[in-house]
């Protein structure tokens, strides 16, 4: 993991155009580790759960809510990825707390799209308030490219503040109209990782993915994060991790910590009938 942290001008990039990269943030040991575990933990795929594109093509997600001690807690937990979001995050005096991670495996030509939407859009139905207080950090555990359905962003969006979104298929996405608008003086940008590379982005940044035609998995992390400040009034995670400050936890605990499973118990897994706004 790179040990530093973000310059005013990465800052500066980040308020500016709603996202920004670091790329190798992850050394190869580390995202080796990870890719490794998400093929082995039973918890991870016995908790996957399935949406369908509006294709019916099927993304599997496995979204927890409480980081624990297994290896993507603890890169979730890590100084670094923490300090980070903490830059960067709206109301420095607050602490930075967990609001959820999904692990993101869009298969070989079966993984599916994501609309146009942003994740506030969700997360405004969980009454949370303040949406510069809340962000996505995508860690890349394969490369992600055009070909295999990488994260597209529309730069500068997140300043259009919260657009409407409605159902569309299986998934909630933003109103097709502001999205167009929004194309016509906002570029598209095409956010191509390697494994490794990590993405900050906005809670309100439009964004949208393809569906994975290639015969390359696309996998990534992405956890959530909020500030201990912006409560989530109709957060119906039982465990309140997203007002909850995070156990921080050095940036070798990764490599260097006996790391236990995705504890099926204690990583408290969203089952998709509970959720209200789907994630
Ligand atoms: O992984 C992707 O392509 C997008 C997923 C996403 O934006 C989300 O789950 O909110
Ligand atoms: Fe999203």
């Amino acid at each position: 993991m790179t040990n530093q942290a973000l310059t005013p001008e990465q800052i500066q990039q980040y308020n500016q155009d709603g996202y920004l990269i670091v790329k190798g943030f992850l050394s190869s040991e580390e995202v080796a580790k990870l890719y490794q575990v998400a093929i082995d933990d039973s918890a991870v795929s016995k908790n996957a759960i399935n949406v369908n594109d509006s294709t019916g093509k099927r993304s599997k997600l496995s979204l927890w809510y409480k980081p624990g001690d297994d290896i993507y807690g603890l890169l979730t937990r890590s100084q670094q990825l923490v300090d980070s979001v903490d830059q960067l995050l709206d109301n420095p005096s607050a602490n930075v707390c967990h609001f959820h991670s999904k692990l993101m495996q869009k298969e070989p030509r079966v993984g599916g799209a994501w609309e146009w939407h942003q994740d506030y859009g969700y997360w405004y139905k969980n009454e949370f308030l303040l949406p510069d207080q809340m962000m996505s950090v995508m860690v890349a555990i394969t490369d992600a490219n055009e070909e295999n359905g990488c994260l597209q962003v529309i730069k500068g969006s997140h300043k259009m503040g919260r657009v409407e979104h409605g159902f569309s298929g299986e998934q909630v996405g933003a109103s097709q109209r502001y999205v167009d608008l929004a194309l016509k003086t906002m570029e598209r940008i095409y956010v191509e990782l390697k494994a490794g590379d990590v993405l900050f982005f906005h809670s309100n940044i439009l964004h949208r993915s393809e569906a994975n035609l290639s015969d390359k998995p696309r996998w990534s992390m992405i956890s959530c994060y909020n500030r201990q400040s912006n409560i989530g009034y109709n957060d119906s995670a039982s465990s309140m991790s997203s007002i909850t400050p995070i156990d921080v936890v050095p940036n070798d605990a990764l490599l260097t910590w006996e790391t236990a499973g995705l504890a099926e118990d204690g990583a408290d897994f969203l089952a998709k009938e509970a959720d209200v706004a789907l994630k």
